[in-house]
């Protein structure tokens, strides 16, 4: 293995019943790489998601984490690791504020050292400085997602797994939220998946395109926008919902 590549998956699938919603994905992610997993509706982007959390154990193949493999391992033992999971499911402390919420993830990171130079900096970084008191339970839905994602640049874990991180923003939120991202791969490699085309446009780093549970494209985003494959999977579902 490539001493840049941090995780890496060989043959990796799922099946629930009798259907592969992950079939046998070979997939490398290097160190501080942004990459985006595409997808239409079904396609198996948060089921391989969660195979590569360990939220899922795989039916076939395996993951491994600096050469390691994670097989076997809990939740929390994959997240000591190095690896920052944030899934659609909104994972904050509801009544602690904006800055408590950041603190509690830089002191995971930091056990003891100084950790308000690094919350004031990733207040800087989310644009919430001057909500830092309001309980998180009271922010609108896109400063929430920032305010998960601040969490990430505090904890700044070796790999992060974003699900969907700009789900029900608008175009102004989403592009707030590419620079956040942008800000968390100085530090962690990112996997972001995503269906908004226009979203991965915005990034437009190394992008894997899944269709029916297998990867069936790999590039960038001009790249992967001019595959006959992939015009076919997107443009044949919304010529069906059309019809
Ligand atoms: N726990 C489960 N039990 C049974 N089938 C499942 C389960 N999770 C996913 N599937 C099936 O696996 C396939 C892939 O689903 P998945 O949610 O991974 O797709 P997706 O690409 O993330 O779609 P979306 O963009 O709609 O979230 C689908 O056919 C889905 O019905």
């Amino acid at each position: 293995m490539s001493d840049d590549i941090i995780l890496q998956a060989r043959g990796l699938g799922i099946s629930f019943g009798g259907v592969d919603a992950v079939k046998a994905v070979d997939f490398d992610l290097r160190q501080r790489e942004l990459r985006c997993l595409i997808g239409p509706n079904g396609a198996g982007k948060t089921t391989f998601f969660r195979l590569l959390s360990g939220q899922y154990a795989p039916t076939r193949g395996s993951v491994t984490f600096r050469g390691q493999p994670l097989s076997g391992l809990k939740p929390w033992q994959i997240a000591r690791l190095g690896i920052g999971i944030k899934t659609q499911v909104p994972s904050l402390f509801e009544g602690l504020s904006v800055k408590e919420n950041i603190d509690v993830a830089a002191r995971a990171r930091l056990r003891g050292r100084a950790v308000a130079p690094v919350v004031a900096d990733v207040l800087e970084h989310i644009g919430l400085g001057d909500l830092r008191h309001r309980p998180c339970a009271e922010l609108a839905h896109g400063q929430r997602q920032w305010v998960e994602l601040g969490q990430m640049l505090a904890m700044k874990p070796a790999v992060a797994l974003l699900d969907e991180p700009a789900a029900g923003m608008t175009h102004g939120e989403s592009l707030k939220t590419v620079q956040i991202i942008r800000d968390i791969t100085r530090h962690s490699a990112v996997i972001v998946v995503e269906h908004d085309m226009d979203f991965i446009r915005m990034i437009g780093d190394c992008v894997t395109v899944f269709e029916r549970g297998a990867v069936i494209a790999q590039g960038s985003f001009a790249e992967i926008s001019r595959d006959p494959q992939v015009r076919a999977a997107y443009l044949g579902r919304k010529e069906a919902a059309d019809a």
